[in-house]
């Protein structure tokens, strides 16, 4: 099982009637058509005993027959708009499931992404929600109509001969037991079938993450493996979910078959006794008929709930993962908006609580305006000061405050909208390189794009490219070099007019040309902003106002390269190292 959240919760039929609240009408309207041509279909019996009654009885028959026509010209007609109204209602229920879902993993909080499998969580707003579809019409519905059009059938059974009506619900009731061993099999089968499609998604969403690394590996024949093991296992459980399904329906078949001979057997000694017309028998027998319909919609309800609940289990717990409130509008900062001054105080941090701390305890200050790098080994929690300013995480203790406002008191559109953030790997999203710049400030106009393509030094890009601005990048800006990716992501947060602005090893990819305009751009943009870096290069790092040298979680110094040089042997050490093998 690839999400984590805890078992508890309100049963799922109460999260089906919360997606089936707002069309409850539209439902209520489907229904009463539904009724209504079982109501048509109910009456034809009746009418089919006074017309034989008629027959026997020497008298004209064109009036039974008109009725006759009326009402399966009626069952037709009403049958049609019926499952119209249904359907329509039942594909509003899925797009409202659907709405509610995406909307909800938007907004998860990082732990919970951390802790999923994103192509899991995908099977669940596609294919889990698509399964609400039969849940709605034919669980609900078929529930209700076939319930009530059940009882009536049965009273008005009642009335024709009650000796008959024991009969026949002797046999159902017998069935009705065999159907109670079948039913929860349905359950399990099919639940375990959309987790395998769930684990599907997982897979192919590992595998299309990364077919470069697993083409160059070698390792599609096992990746093929592990995808059609999950799509067999699937399979498998779908097979014994039909298998239980088909048992299901063909045991009310069965004892419907059954009940038509009994009534038939029964019903012809109690005409030969002289107990009944064979006007009544007829009916009866017609009123048998009539009654397959809703009992096989009512188990036809039972089954199809069953593998609707599965799905609405795999929905609830996506739901059920830790997320965020949801967001006000984004307002970001008016230009010339002062830069923000940021301090840690002994800030402890883990990212689960079954794992090492990563920050024992991390202070620093950094005034409005001007630059801060962040250096430090490898895995010493430098990515992880930016995770935490941007309240990706909480940290366990110590207090992150931004402007002196502890960020747990700032609203989190709000703080993110002070806040330019470029990853360390520098994502672009499949689109139009248009949509990657104004992905953070859709409003940026023309002058201000063409301002910060220069910046960035993406305009010699943007005019080779045939479709310019409009030109679509691929999926994950494959189409991009390693450098133009990173300068995207940097030109998509300086359009944000952040009053902070974090780069995460932002100048790793650049060529020196580029590096060296862009080192350029850092430092004029830190004159209005303040600008923090996790830095690998010493190009970088000389000309920051402070550095924070970082090691194990800890911060061991602070101070400019000049100080640091000489007061930090760490730090020495990485100038000596790291940063001049880099080969500035
Ligand atoms: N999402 C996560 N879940 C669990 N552990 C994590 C997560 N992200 C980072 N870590 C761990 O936290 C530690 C610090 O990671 P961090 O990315 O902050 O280091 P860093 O100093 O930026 O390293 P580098 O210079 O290599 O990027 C590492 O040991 C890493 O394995």
């Amino acid at each position: 099982m690839s999400v984590a959240v805890e078992e508890s919760g309100p049963p799922a039929w109460r999260l089906l009637l919360g997606y089936v609240r707002p069309h409850r009408w539209a439902l209520v309207g489907g229904a009463l058509l539904s009724l209504m041509t079982g109501a048509t279909g109910l009456m034809l019996p009746l009418v089919a005993r006074e017309l034989i009654d008629d027959l026997s009885g020497d008298r004209a028959i064109t009036g039974a027959l008109l009725l006759m026509s009326a009402l399966v010209v009626a069952n037709a007609v009403l049958g049609a708009l019926g499952s119209y109204v249904l359907r329509r209602t039942a594909e509003s229920v899925v797009l409202g499931a659907r709405r509610s879902l995406s909307s909800y993993l938007l907004r998860l909080r990082i732990t919970a992404v951390d802790r999923s499998e994103p192509g899991d969580l995908m099977a669940r707003i596609t294919s889990d929600t698509t399964l609400l579809r039969e849940v709605t019409t034919d669980s609900l519905v078929g529930l209700g109509t076939g319930g009530l059009t059940l009882v009536a059938t049965v009273v008005l059974m009642g009335f024709v001969d009650p000796v008959l009506l024991g009969v026949t619900l002797g046999v159902i009731a017998a069935a009705g037991t065999v159907l109670g061993v079948i039913v929860p099999r349905i359950n399990r089968a099919s639940r375990r079938a959309q987790d395998a499609v769930g684990v599907m998604g997982a897979s192919l969403e590992r595998v299309l993450g990364a077919l470069r690394t697993v083409k160059a590996s070698g390792a599609e024949p096992r990746e093929e493996r592990t995808l059609h093991e999950a799509a067999q296992e699937s399979w498998r459980q779908s097979v014994r979910a039909a298998k239980w399904s088909a048992a299901a329906g063909n045991t009310a078949g069965l004892a419907m078959q059954i009940a038509f001979i009994t009534v038939l057997a029964v019903g012809g000694a109690r005409v030969a006794t002289e107990a009944i017309d064979i006007g009544t028998l007829v009916a009866f027998l017609l009123f048998v008929f009539y009654l397959m319909s809703p009992i096989q919609q009512v188990v036809g309800a039972i089954t199809q709930y069953q593998t609707g609940s599965a799905a609405l289990a795999r929905i609830q717990e996506a739901l059920r993962l830790p997320a965020e409130p949801a967001a006000g509008p984004v307002e970001l900062p008016a230009p010339g908006t002062a830069p923000a001054a940021l301090a840690f105080t002994d800030v402890r941090f883990r990212y689960a609580d079954d794992l090492p701390y990563v920050h024992h305890g991390v202070t620093f200050t950094v005034p409005a305006q001007g630059m801060t790098a962040f250096v430090g080994p490898s895995g010493a929690g430098k990515t992880t000061v930016f995770s935490l300013i941007e309240r990706f995480y909480d940290p366990e203790s110590g207090v992150i405050a931004l402007d002196g406002r502890d960020l747990a008191d700032w609203e989190l559109s709000r703080l993110r909208a002070a806040i330019g953030y470029v990853e360390q790997d520098a994502p672009v999203l499949s689109g139009s390189l248009r949509d990657n710049l104004l992905l953070g400030n859709p409003e940026a106009d023309d002058a201000t794009v063409t301002r910060v393509l220069k910046t960035t030094r993406l305009d010699g890009l943007v005019s080779r490219l045939p479709d310019g601005l409009d030109t679509l990048v691929g999926h994950r800006g494959t189409k991009l070099s390693g450098g133009e990716r990173q300068r995207v992501a940097i030109a998509r947060a300086l359009l944000r007019r952040p009053r902070l602005l974090l780069l995460d090893e932002a100048t790793s990819q650049l060529d020196a040309v580029n590096e060296a305009a862009l080192r350029d751009t850092v430092a004029d943009v830190a004159r209005t902003t303040t600008v923090l870096v996790v830095a690998h290069r010493l190009s970088t790092v000389t000309m920051a106002d402070r550095i924070v040298v970082m090691d194990a979680g800890r911060v061991r110094a602070v101070g400019t390269h000049r100080e640091l040089v000489t007061a930090d042997p760490l730090y020495a050490e990485l100038a000596a190292t790291q940063f001049l093998a880099t080969g500035e």
